[in-house]
């Protein structure tokens, strides 16, 4: 079942074209990347998504609700993480958390959400003197409370250290453990490869290509390759034949294996093994998520993009605030 359904969205302001046609869908459970340089109609998706902004044509289902007519109900069964959240400088962080409780009518524990969020010794401090990160990890914990079905989180790695990025993975990897849907904005190529089942590519409003990662790689032509240090070095040409290998050398110590996907790395490294050489290490290099995102906006004739079936700043046409956990004027 779609959790969430983009039918044909577009959105204009004036004469610029935010979004132009833009079709997707996302699966209940699935952990979703929406990615695109800057620019290319994200934020907008997004607003249409929580109803804050009112589509120019096409629609936005939220489970089974219509984003547009039925923006309240939407926000209220949707955990956002809005792109620069700002928080009250004067309220605490339990405050805060005890706000989106009350928002959504629910009865979680703010000090067992903020301990989620790795903030438990801050719960007593006012927001006013956190750091980025720490107000980056607040926003999300706002956005965890009553477990929503559906978590939207744009930019969430934004000013996190490296804990705070583990933490976020593992919560990501929990909300989709209980079924819940996560769409995943992302500059961070890395974090979107780490957690995303599928993601999408957008550019100039239009989507470009959607696939998982390693579909993504394999229409970019991207080829992985393992390297193998083993004594002897076993003849490259005997690995040509394996299934996925598309070119094999010597290169000094090592065994170079050019694979297609990392079911022809694990073939060749098997046949390393099966040739009974001493094995001594072993590496591999697969392409990157920014390679992929390069190749995917370098093909991009304009043509409509068959999607794979599987399924802020303040507006100048009346946008709502970004949280719809805060209340009227609070970003
Ligand atoms: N309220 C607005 N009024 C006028 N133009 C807007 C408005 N919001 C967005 N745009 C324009 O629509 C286009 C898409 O912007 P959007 O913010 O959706 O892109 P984005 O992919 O989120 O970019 P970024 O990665 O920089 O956040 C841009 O040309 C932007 O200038």
């Amino acid at each position: 079942m779609a959790a969430i359904t983009i039918d044909s969205l577009r959105k204009e302001y004036g004469d610029t074209v935010a979004v132009d046609g833009l079709s997707l869908s996302v699966d209940a459970g699935e952990v979703f990347g929406f990615l695109g340089p800057n620019g290319a109609g994200k934020s907008t998706t997004i607003d249409a998504l929580l109803g804050h902004v009112r589509p120019t044509a096409g629609s936005v289902t939220v489970l089974g609700r219509d984003a547009t007519t039925e923006s309240r109900a939407v926000r209220e069964s949707v955990g956002v993480l809005p792109d620069g959240y700002a928080l009250y400088d004067r309220l605490t962080a339990r405050e805060h958390v005890a706000m989106a409780r009350s928002f959504r009518d629910a009865d979680d524990d703010p000090d067992a959400v903020l301990a989620r969020v790795g903030l438990a010794d801050a719960a007593d401090r006012r927001a006013g003197g956190f750091s980025t990160g720490m107000a980056q990890r607040l926003a999300l914990g706002m956005a965890l409370v009553d477990d929503p079905d559906v978590l939207v989180f744009d930019e969430p790695s934004a000013g996190l250290d490296p804990t705070g990025i583990a933490d976020l993975r593992r919560i990501v990897a929990a909300a989709a453990e209980r079924g819940a849907t996560v769409f995943f904005s992302s500059h961070d190529l890395a974090q979107v490869e780490a957690v995303c089942d599928r993601v999408a590519i957008v550019d100039d409003g239009r989507l470009v290509a959607v696939d998982s990662v390693a579909g993504l790689r394999e229409r970019a032509g991207a080829l992985a390759t393992l390297s193998v240090a083993a004594d002897p070095l076993p003849d490259p040409a005997s690995f040509l034949g394996i299934d996925g290998v598309r070119d094999a050398a010597v290169d000094g110590d090592r065994l170079l294996c050019r694979c297609v996907n990392a079911e022809a790395k694990v073939r060749a490294l098997r046949a390393v093994f099966d040739s009974g050489v001493r094995v001594t290490d072993v590496d591999t290099d697969d392409a990157s998520l920014e390679d992929l995102f390069a190749a995917a906006l370098g093909d991009d004739d304009g043509d409509a993009v068959e999607a794979v079936p599987r399924g802020g700043s303040v507006a100048t046409d009346g946008r709502e605030p970004a949280s719809p956990t805060a209340p009227e004027g609070v970003r």
